[in-house]
């Protein structure tokens, strides 16, 4: 991405920057905190620890090497010299025990730390909205959050104390220096600000082709999983899809590849032209003491000691450099995290458990609807009536709507135009929770969990997850327990592929599956089927129908079907036409009036004749 801003603007750019950083990292050290405060409190100790053994190995070096020319006067070693050398080996001893600490720490709090952010995107991603899922832009953030959710945060940790820690040393070590001369810790720092600053531009550049290229980087995600995933195998081979799918693959990589070569390159090129000028400024400050110990300034120790006291000073300095500069990144992809973990959700308006009129069924008024981001109605003005203990059956072609009055009778879209209530009280004033465990659907995508049998039926009662008793009774109605009796471990067979010796059902199994799990909803008050047995025989949705309505008694049933043999039972009828009803009343009605109903009907019979 060209970058044609002024030197002004990457000022500013720059200052915000630390702005935002000095933001992110207060939340990095509580987000650390709120993870282990044992923990935080051991990588502390041991930080200031490390921190501060350099300048105390440099300072015991310094009375090491002059007890030693003092020694040299007398001809043999002094108390001192073997005393000074003993410290010494304990102070080396010390700091690498406390870098083994460190490490401990940080692979433990790696660990918890990436399961805490994952957990925390979960969660989040529990409380969106479909409408939120089903957006692009929603989507986006995220896959960010989620990419690298488990090495981000642990990279932070580390530079953050490998920043402190640098930082106390070079703080020490200044406090050495100062004894020599106050610029000689001005040159200490000043050497390395310039890489610095050139550091800080690159990874913002960097992290905006991150964020400019999510699209891209969601649809190689995609791309992955069309040609490597099961249920999309069939159709990639028998349609010859995988070479040209594979080309629009590498593509994009080289796409992308490109533009993090060209900005890998010139970050390369900066940093080793202002690294140069660090290692000049470091001869330089070897000059100057070497010239102050020579014309008699500085004792053989002092040398010693203010040579490794500014070669390891440079080392902290571009080090704690290059860690503030990852932190940059580290802190902009949290940036991204809290981008998400901040994404407004819809306040729980209404906290109504209970409807003002037990009894009074479903009331649908003047309900319009939009997808959001869509120009057209999916539903128009729609109107209805629905009394416990009746069944509606929706029918009208494709895109007419009927899926999409189930999904906002079932609370999963907000309803913005009309109204629709349950018991006398408007869907937004009911505790979503509440009104959805009073509604059992099953959906033509109904999920196909990757679990024993037995769950994936005990998933539609959460209370009753595990009721092996229910299983089966669910089951028998749904029409599964014969097959699923007939497989390797009953109830406790494992399906799908994700796992091993998973086994795979037919479609219509798994249909029946999906149905007992519907079954499972015994106490619903709204039981909505949208094309439940699309892939069964008429017989057998002939019987589940029977099933349904038995159990229906004092419930509303909301039945989706193109088969006219199941629709002509239910108690009444509603035909959709581009998001409105035009016809609604039983089979007889509808057949008498002669319309849209009794056109399809006919039709449809006359296939079966
Ligand atoms: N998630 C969605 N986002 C945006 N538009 C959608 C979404 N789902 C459906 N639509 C649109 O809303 C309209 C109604 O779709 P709906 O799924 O309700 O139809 P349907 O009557 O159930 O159709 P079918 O018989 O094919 O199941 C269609 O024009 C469709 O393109």
């Amino acid at each position: 991405m060209p970058d044609s801003r002024s030197s002004a603007d990457l000022h500013t750019g720059i200052f915000n920057q630390f702005g935002s950083l000095l933001t992110y990292g207060r939340r990095a050290l509580v987000l650390v905190w709120a993870t282990s405060p044992l923990l935080t409190i051991a990588l502390a100790g041991l930080t200031l620890a490390a921190g501060l053994l350099p300048a105390g190995i440099a300072w015991v070096g310094k009375l090491l090497v002059d007890s030693v020319v003092a020694a040299i006067q007398t001809d043999a070693p002094t108390r001192e010299v073997w005393l000074w050398l003993s410290v010494e080996a304990l102070l080396v001893a010390a700091m690498a025990a406390a870098q083994t600490g460190l490490n401990i720490c940080n692979n433990l709090l790696r660990a918890q730390l990436g399961h805490r952010v994952n957990v925390m995107i979960l969660e989040k991603a529990q409380q969106l909205e479909l409408a939120q899922l089903e957006d692009a832009e929603f989507y986006d953030r995220l896959t960010r959050a989620r990419r690298e959710a488990s090495s981000r945060p642990l990279a932070l940790v580390q530079k953050t104390f490998g920043v402190i820690q640098n930082g106390i040393s070079i703080l020490s070590f200044s406090g050495l220096l100062l004894a020599f001369s106050p610029w000689a810790v001005l040159l200490l720092v000043a050497g390395g600000l310039p890489a610095f600053f050139v550091e800080a531009k690159f990874a913002g550049q960097a992290f905006r082709l991150f964020r400019w290229r999510s699209p891209e980087t969601r649809e190689m995600m995609y791309l992955e999983s069309v040609l490597a995933r099961d249920d999309y195998t069939k159709e990639v081979k028998l349609f010859g899809l995988g070479p040209k799918l594979l080309d629009r693959y590498k593509a994009i990589f080289g796409k992308i590849f490109r533009e993090d070569r060209a900005l890998t390159i010139r970050r390369g090129w900066w940093a080793f032209g202002l690294g140069l000028v660090g290692t000049a400024t470091l001869y330089a400050a070897f000059a100057w003491v070497v010239l102050a110990t020579v014309t008699g300034q500085l004792s053989l120790g002092e040398m010693t000691m203010y040579l490794m006291v500014f070669r390891q000073g440079q080392s902290a300095v571009s080090a704690s450099l290059t860690s503030i500069n990852g932190m940059y990144e580290d802190y902009l992809y949290l940036s991204a995290l809290y981008e998400f973990l901040e994404l407004p959700v819809r306040e729980q308006s209404g906290g109504v458990t209970q409807g003002e009129a037990p009894g009074a069924g479903l009331e649908i008024r003047h309900l319009s609807f939009r997808y959001p981001g869509s120009e057209a109605l999916a539903l128009d003005s729609i109107d209805l009536n629905l009394k416990p203990g009746t069944s509606l059956a929706l029918v009208g072609e494709n895109g007419s709507g009927k899926t999409t009055l189930t999904k906002l009778i079932a609370g999963l879209y907000q309803v913005e135009q009309g109204d629709i209530r349950l018991d006398g009280t408007s869907l937004k004033d009911w505790d979503t929770r509440a009104l959805q465990d009073r509604i059992g659907v099953i959906f033509q995508d109904f999920a196909r969990y990757q679990w024993l049998v037995g769950h994936n039926i005990g998933a539609g009662d959460v209370a009753a997850f595990d009721d092996q008793t229910r299983w089966h009774e669910a089951a028998e109605k749904g029409l599964a327990d014969a097959f699923v009796r007939a497989l390797p471990a009953g109830y406790r067979t494992q399906l799908g592929r994700w796992f091993k010796d998973g086994q795979e059902l037919s479609g219509g199994q798994w249909q029946k599956i999906a149905l007992a799990r519907a079954f499972m909803r015994a106490d619903a008050d709204i039981l909505i089927l949208d094309e439940p047995t699309a892939a069964m025989d008429a017989k057998a949705e002939a019987e589940i129908f029977e099933h349904f309505q038995a159990m229906a008694k004092s419930q509303i049933l909301i039945l989706i079907s193109h088969r006219f043999s199941t629709v002509r039972r239910a108690d009444r009828i509603a035909v959709m036409e581009h998001g409105r009803i035009i016809e609604l009343g039983s089979h007889e009605e509808l057949m008498t009036l002669g319309g849209r109903y009794a056109q399809l009907f006919e039709l449809q019979a006359r296939a079966y004749r």
